[in-house]
């Protein structure tokens, strides 16, 4: 392959990418190079898109340039067999979207596991173009006892080869020199290389490894050891069960003081905004609109926090991979493959990055039924609503030592809308995506410990994007819906909400859901909540705030006021409601990017709408007849 526009000096650089197998470091080199925050975690598959970003190079003639620096999806080869994979293809063949191809290729490697990464890399240097090697990870290779020697590394694949640690910042300078270089020596041997086989690559590869490898000590022992007990077949689950058990305990029992301290805050400042301003709209609107509302969200932060502590803290060690690697039987059963679970688990903190990060699987029948079956996935925005309703009618007991029975019950949620998602596979498997269950190779990552400082950025990162949601579009939909509900006023002795325009919006759809036990108030938050499902708790609080007829009822949160009026049945129809309902607009968006069409987002939202009555249906039901 060759570019078609020469750049007119050697140092006159335009673009890198970065190319290499999946979890090789790639992204955390991106970030280490410019200074963005692209997504890294101890697994393959994590970036599905191409990212661009800055980098200075060293000046060598007093003029420093800048460059695109170009963040890719891992690939195992050219020949590309998924979606992601196609990405990389394309933009280093420069055929993504009519961009040039990068001037400069940096295949990343992860020193640990050099012959496995070597196959791929032989075929990036095949295409004759500038290129340096980042030999990453070696901080890992050496914790292996690997000894390896770079400039044996060089001398066989004919480019530079730069030691680098990402996470550590080590050999940044010494790669960016090399980038800057990498054009002015590219031409002359290069473009004489010839072309292997895979089998011949491989062959390759193994001895490119040996010549690299100085010394070898085998310390793999502590990880083997591991493995063998966090993979045992039927230990493995059991432990897997167990820990994600104590992360939902953990939700509720750590969050509590942290949730009453913020709730006792929104108290306080309605108190004070009452005190201050004189009884009429604007009060009404801060109090009712602004703090019952967006603050009964906002409350649930540190539970958020909680959920992504530890979901963090699996993906960083590596035990996530395992967690794939035990559900791949579990998965075959209903016709999907492991390679589903890292995007289905995505799902657990937002259907969309799921949806999207499909794009690593490679049969297109199992990539729909895993977009189909995301939004089951228990999104981090149905934390709020679960969390309320617990917090309402679950009483906070204990149901054995350490075990909260609130914890209990939100598990069995998360649980539900698994099997739930199984059960669904299971069907479309056997129906409208059709096909035989393909096999699935992931490599392990190697266990790490979590760096804090990561970990931190990563909570940070999940704090503010939910802090972001309540203060743009959950606010929006929670103001929208307090307007509809202050207007018209009512008359004196009638209620506000059934004179407001949004009772009249109530009206027509709660006949459709009163028959699985909804009241007219529950029907009315189900309409905003599909802008984002926590809008559900801000709107249920607006709405009692603004139909509170004395203080003293206003002052109430929204857990009382919902404890107060709504039976158990009616509760519990609301929880299975949200197991299943496609609450939310932007899911459906995006199933209607990644499939191209309208057809799959339809087909999803009349799925899951009719899961949703139905199941909503049969909750109320039994509990009514079981006289709850
Ligand atoms: N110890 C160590 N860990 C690293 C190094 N570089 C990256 N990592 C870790 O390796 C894991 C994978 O890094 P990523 O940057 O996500 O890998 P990637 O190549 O972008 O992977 P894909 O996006 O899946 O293709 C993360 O857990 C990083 O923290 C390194 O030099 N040393
Ligand atoms: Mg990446």
């Amino acid at each position: 392959m060759s570019r078609d526009d020469p750049p007119a000096s050697a140092t006159r650089l335009r673009s890198a990418a970065l190319v290499g197998n999946p979890n090789a470091g790639k992204s955390a080199l991106f970030n280490a190079l410019t200074g963005a925050r692209q997504k890294i975690a101890n697994y393959p598959g994590v970036t599905v898109e191409r990212k661009a970003g800055r980098l200075a190079l060293p000046s060598r003639d007093g003029r420093g340039e800048t460059v695109e620096l170009l963040d890719l999806p891992g690939s195992y080869s050219f020949d590309a067999a998924s979606p992601d994979e196609a990405v990389t293809r394309d933009v280093v063949s420069g055929e993504f979207q009519g961009e040039r191809a990068p001037d400069v290729l940096v295949i990343v490697l992860d020193a640990a596991n050099l012959e496995q990464h070597l196959v791929f890399a032989q075929e990036v240097l095949e295409l004759g173009r500038p290129t340096v090697v980042a030999l990453n990870m070696v901080d890992l290779a050496e914790r292996d006892g690997l000894v390896l020697d770079p400039d044996a590394l060089s001398e066989a694949l004919g480019v530079p080869v730069i030691p680098t640690v990402a996470v550590r910042r080590k050999g940044l300078a010494e790669l960016t020199a090399a980038i800057a270089e990498a054009e002015s020596h590219a031409d002359e041997e290069l473009h004489r290389r010839w072309h292997l086989t895979l089998p011949e690559r491989r062959l390759s590869a193994k001895h490119i490894a040996r010549a690299a490898i100085l010394s070898k000590s085998t310390r793999h022992t502590i990880e083997n050891g591991a493995d063998r007990v966090l993979l045992n077949p039927w230990l493995g689950p059991v432990i897997l069960f167990g820990l994600l058990f104590v992360v939902f305990q953990a939700v509720f029992a750590w969050a509590t003081p942290f949730a009453d301290a913020l709730e006792g805050v929104v108290g306080a400042l309605s108190g004070v905004v009452s005190e201050a301003l004189p009884a009429g709209l604007v009060r009404d609107f801060l109090t009712e609109g602004v703090l019952a509302g967006v603050g009964s969200v906002v409350v649930f932060l540190p539970q958020i926090i909680i959920l992504f502590f530890f979901i963090l803290i699996m993906e960083a060690t590596g035990y996530m991979a395992r967690a794939a690697f035990l559900m791949d039987r579990l998965m075959a059963s209903v016709g999907l493959s492991g390679r589903s679970f890292i995007p289905l688990l995505s799902s657990f903190a937002c259907a969309i990055p799921g949806i999207m990060a499909t794009r690593s699987i490679s049969d297109p029948k199992d990539r729909l039924t895993t977009i189909l079956i995301a939004p089951l996935m228990t999104c981090s925005a149905r934390l709020p609503v679960y969390a309320v309703i617990i917090a309402a009618f679950i009483p906070a007991t204990t149901v054995g030592p350490g075990i909260g029975l609130q914890g209990l019950v939100l598990f069995a949620l998360y649980v539900a809308g698994i099997v739930g998602a199984m059960v669904v596979a299971f069907v479309l498997r056997f129906t409208v995506a059709k096909g035989g269950a393909s096999g699935f190779i992931m490599e392990m990552p190697r266990y790490q410990l979590p760096r804090i400082k990561d970990l931190a950025i990563g909570l940070w990162q999940r704090a503010w994007v939910f802090l972001r949601r309540a203060g743009t579009i959950i606010f929006v939909a929670t103001i929208a819906l307090w307007v509809l509900l202050s207007f018209p006023r009512a008359e004196p002795g009638e209620s506000q909400l059934d004179a407001s325009y949004a009772g009249a919006v109530a009206d027509t759809l709660h006949p459709v859901l009163e028959p699985v036990g909804f009241n007219r108030e529950m029907s009315l938050a189900l309409i905003p909540a599909l802008a984002a499902r926590e809008v559900a708790v801000t709107a249920l609080a607006t709405t009692y705030a603004v139909d509170a007829d004395d203080e003293e009822l206003e002052a109430q949160g929204v857990t009382d006021r919902i404890s107060a009026l709504w039976s158990l049945p009616t509760a519990l129809a609301f929880l299975a409601w949200f197991v299943f309902a496609p609450q939310c607009l932007s899911t459906i968006a995006v199933t209607k990017r990644e499939t191209n069409g309208w057809k799959w987002p339809i087909f999803m939202t009349v799925y899951l709408f009719a899961l949703a009555w139905i199941f909503a249906g049969l909750t109320y039901w039994v509990a009514v007849g079981l006289g709850l």
